[in-house]
C-alpha cells in the first residue's frame, strides 16, 4: 500500500487503512475512508445477503480495548460489488474488498462474482469472524482452511490475501504457515482478527456488558497489542514470500513501528479508528514519520521485519 503522504517535507508512503467492520459497511462511511488520511480502504465483510447482525448493544469501549459481537451486519455482497465497480482506481487509493462466506458455496459465489467483474479492488479473504452464533470460524480449522483456499485461490487467481485469528501455539503458527505456503497468489496474510469470545462483566450490575451469545464478544485494541505483533512476526518469519498486514492494538505512530519492525507491510486501525473517527489517520502518519525522523529511518524499509532478539 504505498499511497504516500507527505509530512514535515518526507514523502513517505501511506501504511494505514480501517480494519475490515470499522468505518466500512456504508458508502457513506467508504466516502469518509476515501476523503480521510488513510492510505487505503477496505469494505465491510461481506455475506451473500444481507445482515442485520446481532442486536445491541453489541460494540463497546472498554478500558485497554474493546469487545463486540456485531454477527456480520453488512449489505450483501452486491452492495460491495456496486461500489466496487463504481470505484474510480487511478484517482483515490487501493480498494480492498472483504467477503466472508458463511459456507464455502457462499464464498465461491461472491468470488466469481468479483473475479468476472475483473476489477483492480484486492480480496482480503475473511477466515475469522467469531460471531456468527453456531458457526466456528475457518481460521482454528485448518483443514477446512486448506480446503477453503484449494478451491478460492485458483478461482481468484491474482493476488488476494486472507484475515486469519491470533493463534497461541508454535504448532499453529507452523501449520497455518504450511498451509498458506501451498497458495502462490495468496500474495498477504491479515494478522490479527480480535481475540475470540470474551467476556467484560459490569461490577456494579453483575452483568455481562453486551447483549449477544451471553456478552461474549470479540476483544481487540491496547489488550490483544502483544498477541498481534507475535502473530505478524510469526507469519513474516515463515512466509518471507507473502506480505503481513498487522492489526491489533495500533493506537499511536508507536504500535504501528512496532508492527512494522515486526514485519508488517501495511497497518489496519479497528477500535482506535471507532474510537477517533477517520481523523486518526492524519494523526498516525504524523506520529510515525516522527518516530522515523529521531531514529533517523527514511523508509519503511530501513526497519521492516528488522526485529532484533537477545
Ligand atoms: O461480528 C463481526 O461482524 C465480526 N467481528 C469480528 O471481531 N471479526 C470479524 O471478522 C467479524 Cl465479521
Amino acid at each position: 500500500v504505498d499511497i504516500s503522504t507527505s509530512i514535515s517535507g518526507t514523502t513517505l508512503p501511506n501504511v494505514f487503512f480501517n480494519a475490515s467492520g470499522v468505518w466500512c459497511q456504508h458508502e457513506d462511511e467508504l466516502q469518509a475512508m476515501v476523503e480521510s488520511h488513510s492510505g487505503a480502504l477496505i469494505t465491510k465483510s461481506a455475506t451473500l445477503a444481507p445482515r442485520q447482525g446481532n442486536p445491541s448493544p453489541r460494540y463497546l469501549p472498554l478500558p485497554l480495548g474493546s469487545i463486540s459481537s456485531m454477527g456480520l451486519p453488512n449489505e450483501g455482497y452486491e452492495y460491495y460489488l456496486r461500489y466496487a465497480c463504481s470505484f474510480n482506481y487511478s484517482r483515490t487509493k487501493p480498494l480492498f474488498i472483504s467477503l466472508s462466506g458463511l459456507s464455502l458455496g457462499d464464498s465461491v459465489k461472491m468470488v466469481e462474482a468479483f473475479v468476472a467483474a475483473d476489477l483492480p479492488c484486492m480480496l482480503e479473504i475473511n477466515f475469522s469472524c467469531p460471531n456468527v452464533p453456531g458457526k466456528p470460524q475457518l481460521g482454528y480449522d485448518f483443514e477446512a482452511m486448506d480446503a477453503a483456499l484449494a478451491t478460492l485461490a485458483p478461482l481468484i487467481k491474482k493476488p488476494f490475501g486472507i484475515k486469519l485469528p491470533p493463534f497461541f501455539d508454535i504448532a499453529h503458527f507452523d501449520l497455518v504457515a504450511a498451509v498458506c505456503q501451498k497458495y502462490s497468489n495468496l500474495a498477504f496474510l491479515t494478522c490479527v482478527n480480535s481475540i475470540g469470545n470474551g467476556l467484560a462483566i459490569d461490577f456494579e450490575t453483575e452483568t455481562a456488558l453486551i447483549k449477544p451469545k451471553d456478552g461474549y464478544g470479540g476483544l481487540s485494541g491496547a489488550m490483544i497489542l502483544n498477541t498481534a505483533l507475535a502473530n505478524v512476526n510469526a507469519f513474516y518469519r515463515r512466509l518471507p514470500d507473502k506480505q503481513i498486514i498487522g492489526v491489533g492494538g495500533v493506537a499511536s505512530g508507536k504500535e504501528a513501528f512496532l508492527h512494522i519492525l515486526a514485519g508488517a507491510s501495511a497497518v489496519q486501525i479497528g477500535t482506535q479508528l471507532m474510537e477517533e473517527g477517520p481523523a486518526v489517520f492524519e494523526r498516525l502518519n504524523k506520529e510515525l514519520a516522527e518516530i522515523m525522523a529521531a531514529k533517523g529511518y527514511n523508509t519503511i524499509e530501513d526497519f521492516r521485519g528488522r526485529l532484533k532478539t537477545l
